[in-house]
């Protein structure tokens, strides 16, 4: 293809992206990617879906890596795809661009059917639209900092001047400043680290792809990195989807995470979606040891005021954290008020604050009539809200 042709389809994915401001970035319906001899035969054939992993790699040969996998993937957030190693994290992540071919099943981006695209549109949609960064960056040894920056824009044909110029911003923008002339050699894992994500940010995808980026590193970098991407993410509000075997990196970057088991996803929702409510066994071993108060928001936490408690007490919006709700109970000595446009939604004290750390919340929720009574903290009498 042409520069000016290059160019001009550049301009119209923009467009599209501009016209679609309100759809899904990424449609994902009923998709399967099945590894192994005949492998389109097994999404469509009941029998064999109906297997458990084992027993269709026992029968087939086969391994379904993505099993009949729906979800979108909103304009701006944080998606973060969870779970065990061989889970199908990889898989997943690597057929929304068609790095591997989907076996069965829909996918569109931004509207655009993904599966139908040609050659062309596909290297348009990998180099402008949806950038993966990869855990080794494949950083090339003997060109600068800088140039492995401008690689990307190289690629697309931007003429040398401007790409230098806009690779120095984006040096700037990962605080490697002064570094530009520098080999990757001669930085450290985290800087490495950054170059990569400079050069991802460099061609200014809509979505950017992150596999496991920060899982070689060192705790204290790696932190470092995580701070990197919400800070950008914040600045930029772009769309990103990040792999990791992690909770606690899912649970820190994630507006919401998938957690995927043997190919499927087990839960989808917000951080607090899991941890508050784990879906099953699998899921409630992930979040065990997660500290409930620092994920849950007092919205889970509330009961219904009486008339006395519903003047007084200091107020907090629906999202505050437990944790946070818990010290503010803690230095006023009394209960809180939830409040949100100027409603007030409920009560929170430090019986209904404790409840979510001991994590006896979804048991109060079921039970809540006979607990209730029992404790006299959330028998009281109420009045509606
Ligand atoms: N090219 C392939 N051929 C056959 N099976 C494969 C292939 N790639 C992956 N698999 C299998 O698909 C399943 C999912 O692998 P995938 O790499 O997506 O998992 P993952 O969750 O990303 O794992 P990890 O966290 O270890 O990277 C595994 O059982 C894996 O062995």
């Amino acid at each position: 293809m042409s520069e000016t042709a290059e160019a001009t389809a550049t301009e119209n994915a923009n467009a599209n992206e501009q016209g679609d401001q309100s759809g899904p970035v990424f449609s994902v319906r009923n998709l399967w990617k099945v590894f192994g001899p005949k492998a389109d035969r097994v999404p469509g054939d009941a029998s064999l879906t109906e297997l458990s992993q084992s027993e269709l790699r026992e029968k087939t040969g086969c391994t379904a890596a993505v099993r009949d996998v729906s979800f979108d993937v909103h304009k701006g957030e944080v998606f973060v795809v969870m779970g065990l190693s061989g889970s199908g994290k990889s898989t997943l992540v690597r057929c929304l661009t068609r790095l591997i071919e989907p076996t069965a099943g829909t996918l569109e981006f931004n509207g655009d059917d993904v599966i139908s695209m040609g050659k062309e549109a596909l290297r348009q949609l990998r180099r402008h639209r949806a950038s993966m960064v990869f855990q080794n960056f494949g950083l090339l040894p003997h060109r600068s900092v800088l140039d492995n920056v401008a690689y990307g824009l190289e690629i697309q044909g931007m003429p040398k001047p401007q790409r230098r110029k806009r690779a120095s911003e984006m040096v700037a923008k990962v605080g490697l400043e002064g570094l530009g002339e520098r080999r990757p050699g001669q930085l450290s894992g985290g800087q490495q680290q950054r170059v990569g994500l400079a050069r991802a940010l460099a061609v200014d995808p809509q979505v950017l792809l992150f596999d496991e980026p920060f899982s070689a590193l060192d705790p204290l970098i790696r932190r470092d990195m995580q701070e990197e991407v919400i800070r950008l993410h914040r600045e930029e509000g772009r769309t990103m989807i990040f792999i990791t075997h992690d909770l606690s990196e899912a649970l820190r970057l994630g507006d919401r995470i998938a957690l995927m088991r043997d190919g499927e996803i087990v839960q989808l929702g917000t951080p607090e979606e899991i941890v508050a409510n784990p879906a099953d066994d699998y899921v409630r071993d992930f979040v065990r040891d997660v500290p409930r108060e620092q994920v849950i928001s007092v919205r889970r936490a509330m009961r219904p005021a009486d008339a006395a408690e519903a003047e007084t007490g200091t107020e907090v919006a629906p999202d505050t954290l437990v944790s946070d709700a818990i010290a503010t109970v803690a230095r006023s000595g009394e209960h809180c008020r939830v409040v949100e446009n100027g409603r007030m939604l409920g009560i929170v004290d430090h019986a209904s604050l404790l409840t979510v750390v001991a994590g006896l919340d979804k048991d109060a929720g079921d039970n809540a009539g006979e607990d209730a009574a029992g404790e006299g903290g959330k028998g009281r009498e109420v009045a509606a809200v």
